[in-house]
């Protein structure tokens, strides 16, 4: 049976792990091996799951494929964990992936950062309107990749169903505008991961997605407690040895100019290095280079090193 609404919030309330997807050389699903990493991340203490989402490569995979996915997802984790799936596209087919999540009992429906080229907050704000008029299931909404005002902001709070908000703008003082004048009940996400984390907390974010602890869970925990505990230094010193393996994601990769391009094969890469299953990734996706990989190992080294000083 999914969560309750204010479940949901309280799982909103720590580190959400994006479940990634592994892919075979023929870049075929393994659901297997997401089912593997989905009960590794929960017995290591993860109780948020972001699938079918941003960096599950979300937009590479069918409709068909989404919900197998999530399906695989809520059948592989306890009833305790929250399972937000990544929806998106018109109105109609967003509807259509909402109604077949519900089938299978996801907890709360990511909805993935609008993909028009053109857009209107009101316009938008109706959009999620409409998909939270056909379900009883939470909506969570991505803000990511436009610069929308604080009064749309506010206004998305605002809509029925609403009940968190991943906010990956890099502009903590919108998100401490948008905290100040929105809905009292909405948790607010820090959607960019461990570099934002100490900032947007300070600024009214209550939880965080992951970025380096969605393979070394245990970073994201202890910064969480940090957070939660006021103890700004510690969760300055654990933010700060996350930085130079999520700055390497931010890297364009080779014969490329668009940064970021080697995110989602970075992440993929430290899974495997930690034991877990990274897998192939699909267009538009590209794997690391040789030399890219070397210095993930390098990056990754350091990055254990690290948490051995600091955490173990
Ligand atoms: N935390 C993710 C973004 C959200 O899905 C990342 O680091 O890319």
């Amino acid at each position: 049976m999914p969560l309750s609404a204010q479940q949901v919030r309280s799982r909103l309330r720590g580190v959400a792990v994006g479940l990634l997807t592994p892919f075979d050389d023929d870049l075929e699903l393994q659901h297997e091996k997401i089912a593997e990493n989905a009960r590794t991340l929960y017995d290591e203490g993860i109780r948020a799951f972001l699938v079918t989402a941003n960096i599950s490569e979300y937009h590479s995979l069918s409709t068909s494929e989404r919900v197998a996915v999530a399906e695989t997802s809520v059948n592989a984790l306890p009833s305790d964990a929250c399972v937000l799936a990544g929806v998106g596209g018109s109105t109609a087919a967003a509807q259509e992936l909402i109604r077949a999540y519900d089938r299978i009992g996801v907890d709360a429906m990511m909805i993935m950062p609008p993909d028009h080229t053109y857009l209107h907050e009101q316009g938008l704000l109706e959009y999620y309107r409409e998909l939270s008029s056909g379900t009883e299931t939470p909506l969570v909404p991505y803000v990511r990749g436009f610069d929308p005002s604080v009064d749309y902001l506010a206004s998305l709070t605002r809509v029925d169903g609403v009940i968190g908000i991943k906010y990956a703008l890099k502009d903590p003082v919108k998100l401490g505008a948008g905290v100040a004048a929105g809905a009292d009940d909405v948790v607010w996400v820090d959607g960019l991961a461990e570099p934002f984390a100490v900032s947007f907390w300070a600024e009214g974010a209550e939880g965080f997605s992951a970025g380096v602890s969605n393979f070394r869970p245990e970073i994201g925990l202890e910064l969480f407690d940090a957070l939660s505990e006021g103890d700004w230094k510690r969760a300055r010193e654990l933010r700060n040895i996350c930085l130079p393996y999520q700055n390497f994601r931010d890297e364009t990769g080779q014969e490329n100019e668009i940064e970021g391009a080697i995110s989602v094969s970075a992440v993929k890469k430290g899974l495997e290095l930690a034991g877990l299953n990274g897998g192939a990734v699909r267009e538009p996706i590209r794997p690391l280079a040789p030399e890219e990989e070397r210095r993930a190992e390098e990056l990754y080294s350091q990055l254990e090193d690290d948490i051995e000083s600091l955490i173990e």
